[in-house]
């Protein structure tokens, strides 16, 4: 497992676009399309900075939500609310709303995961779960990634590829996610991590490599990234 640990948050952006560039541009070439899916929190600010920089046909992209809230597009905890504020029709990064493959709401989240599922079977090449081209995941400070929170029942989630949660530690407590056979089944899983306030637990997945949800990112047989600026790498060595 890679980590790039880079100056500052600026840093960070720039190599989280140097990879999605790439990635992309090998998704396109082999399959005509890019299958991204992308996660809430820091990471929308990263991408409406870095996306502006970089070099491909937008037009081919497919974006799906590693996990969402289960709340109205205009709410301001949707993170496609937040997408579509941020990123999309903007003049710099040319992506559509119809190119996102959002969440339906006003449904339970038991609903809402098993029509999610539904999308992703429509359009991600199985092989003979879904492969996403790549998972861009964040880290939370106490090492949950996507909805997957630290002691929950759906670390162990086996069957779902998208999971309901109503429960959520961090609010609000109505979600759906993708579950560990899904993101460990793409061909890039890729962190982008800023901040002192993420350096322990930097330090507690990577040195003491402690059983956390983070930690559990594994590709079967892709590639992981672990992106983090001096800051929330400051314990690594
Ligand atoms: O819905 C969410 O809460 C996010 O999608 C979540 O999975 C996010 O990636 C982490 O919480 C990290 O967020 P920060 O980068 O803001 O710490």
């Amino acid at each position: 497992m890679g980590v790039t640990v880079v100056e500052n948050k600026n840093e960070v952006i720039v190599a989280l676009s140097k990879l999605i560039e790439a990635t992309a541009t090998e998704s396109i070439e082999r399959n005509g399309l890019f299958n991204i899916g992308v996660s809430g929190g820091s990471l929308v600010s990263f991408l409406a900075t870095g996306l502006t920089k970089i070099s491909t046909d937008f037009s081919k992209w497919k974006i799906f939500f590693c996990d969402e809230r289960l709340v109205p597009v205009a709410d301001p905890d949707s993170t496609f609310g937040v997408y579509k504020k941020q990123l999309i029709d903007t003049e710099a990064v040319s992506l559509k709303e119809d190119q996102f493959v959002t969440v339906k709401q006003g449904v339970s989240a038991a609903e809402a995961a098993e029509e999610y599922a539904a999308k992703i079977k429509k359009y991600i090449p199985l092989s003979p779960l879904p492969r996403f081209d790549l998972l861009l995941l964040g880290m939370g400070p106490d090492g949950h990634t996507c909805s997957l929170f630290p002691g929950h029942a759906l670390l162990n989630e086996t069957a779902k590829w998208v999971a309901p949660i109503t429960d959520s530690p961090k609010p609000p407590p109505s979600r759906i996610t993708l579950t560990f056979p899904v993101i460990n089944a793409a061909r890039v899983c890729a962190f982008a991590v800023s901040g002192k306030e993420k350096a322990e637990m930097i330090k507690r997945i990577h040195v003491d490599k402690e059983d956390l949800p983070a930690t559990r990112v594994q590709p079967t047989s892709g590639n992981l990234q672990w992106i983090v600026d001096k800051d929330a790498g400051a314990l690594l060595n």
